[in-house]
């Protein structure tokens, strides 16, 4: 019989989440049927879109959702082999059990020298989200000029040294010096403190005289008010995210954007990475061939202990995080 311990949504949150709104249950999980799997979790994934999904689509005291990189302890399933790991939507659990269908077994073979974690960050999700965002939705070429903002974070780091890869210019804003000075090390052309600068249409104006041919928003909100009316005719907008108004209590009204959008002819285009899940394979091989040839660096950003889970989630919403949160088991 196995005991899982699971973090569970006791209030559905007011604002900025709370270390009150969570709750550590124990549930005991039943036998495994034919078909079914028992993983144990070993990495857990903190990401932003946690809060908004949370919102949404979970009713106090669900489970959190999430994912995570889980070992095989036991199977039923002829697919999956104990000691095996796994990338899986278990959610915030030390073990669960799957029926197989949403596991997606690490890309093999998967090297020594690398951190397994990466199968959450740079060569996962998020990874994944910067490879189409910014080949599909900014379609850059080369000698444009990018913006990326939450750029030392786990997609935002990938689409930058993606994009010098691409042959851009690659300008970054993120929330502290440390993150800033990562970012020139990993060879963004420009990079600044967002929260320093005192006007952020002057710092961008100064990164770019003559704008900028693409933007990957991770953060919306008033940073884009103003990254917008500085896009250059044709201009493509990659609408990632907008982890500035997730803890918002009410919908906020900016300025509109159609008059920057017509003028300078744009093209803005929302997306969720799972809209490429037939190409995943694909993203994941030219992941994986970048961080192996030390082209794309990553950085990660561990909180120990499962009893951590919420503080390092806050944490992560807070911009605590020096690239791509995770927990350790
Ligand atoms: N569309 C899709 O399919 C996907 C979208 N996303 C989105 O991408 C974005 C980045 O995610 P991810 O890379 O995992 O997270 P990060 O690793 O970038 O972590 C979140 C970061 O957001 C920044 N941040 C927090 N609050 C604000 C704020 N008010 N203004 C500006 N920046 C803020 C902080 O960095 P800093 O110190 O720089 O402020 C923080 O470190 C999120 O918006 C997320 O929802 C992610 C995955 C898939
Ligand atoms: C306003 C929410 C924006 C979230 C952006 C983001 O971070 C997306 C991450 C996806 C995530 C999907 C989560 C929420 C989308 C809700 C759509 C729905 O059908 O209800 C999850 O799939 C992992 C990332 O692909």
């Amino acid at each position: 019989m196995v005991k899982a311990k699971v973090w569970t949504l006791k209030n559905h949150f007011q604002g900025f989440p709370k270390a009150s709104d969570f709750e550590l249950k124990e549930v005991e999980l039943p036998k495994l049927k034919d078909g079914e799997v028992l993983l144990a979790s070993v990495f857990l994934s903190l990401d932003p879109y946690m809060r908004p999904y949370s919102q949404k689509s979970l009713k106090e005291g669900d489970k959190m959702m999430g994912s995570q990189v889980a070992r095989i302890v036991e199977s039923k399933n002829p697919t999956y082999h104990i000691g095996a790991f796994a990338v899986a939507n278990g959610g915030w659990t030390t073990h669960f059990i799957s029926d197989g269908k949403d596991l997606q077994l690490l890309p093999t073979p998967w090297p020594e020298t690398l951190p397994i974690s990466l199968a959450l960050g740079t060569i996962g999700m998020p990874g994944l989200t910067a490879y189409f965002g910014l080949f599909e939705i900014c379609r850059i070429k080369s000698g444009d000029i990018l913006l990326v903002n939450s750029a030392a974070g786990a997609v935002g780091a990938v689409v930058g040294q993606l994009a010098k890869i691409g042959g851009c210019k690659v300008v970054g804003c993120a929330g502290s010096d440390k993150k800033v000075a990562y970012l020139k090390q990993i060879g963004f052309d420009e990079a600044f403190n967002y929260k320093t600068v005192g006007s952020l249409e002057e710092a961008l104006r100064k990164a770019s005289p003559s704008g900028y041919d693409c933007y990957f928003d991770n953060v919306g909100g008033e940073f884009s008010d103003i990254a917008l009316r500085q896009m250059k005719k044709y201009g493509r907008i990659a609408v990632c995210g907008a982890i500035s108004l997730y803890n918002d209590e009410e919908l906020q009204k900016g300025p509109y954007v159609q008059v920057p959008m017509i003028y300078q002819e744009l093209c803005m285009e929302g997306f969720i990475v799972s809209r490429w899940n037939n190409r995943r394979e694909e993203g994941l091989k030219a992941l994986l061939k970048w961080v192996v040839e030390g082209k794309i660096k990553y950085h990660e950003d561990v909180t120990e202990g499962f009893e951590n889970m919420p503080a390092a989630f806050m944490g992560m919403l807070k911009g605590d995080n020096f690239g791509k949160a995770i927990l350790k088991m």
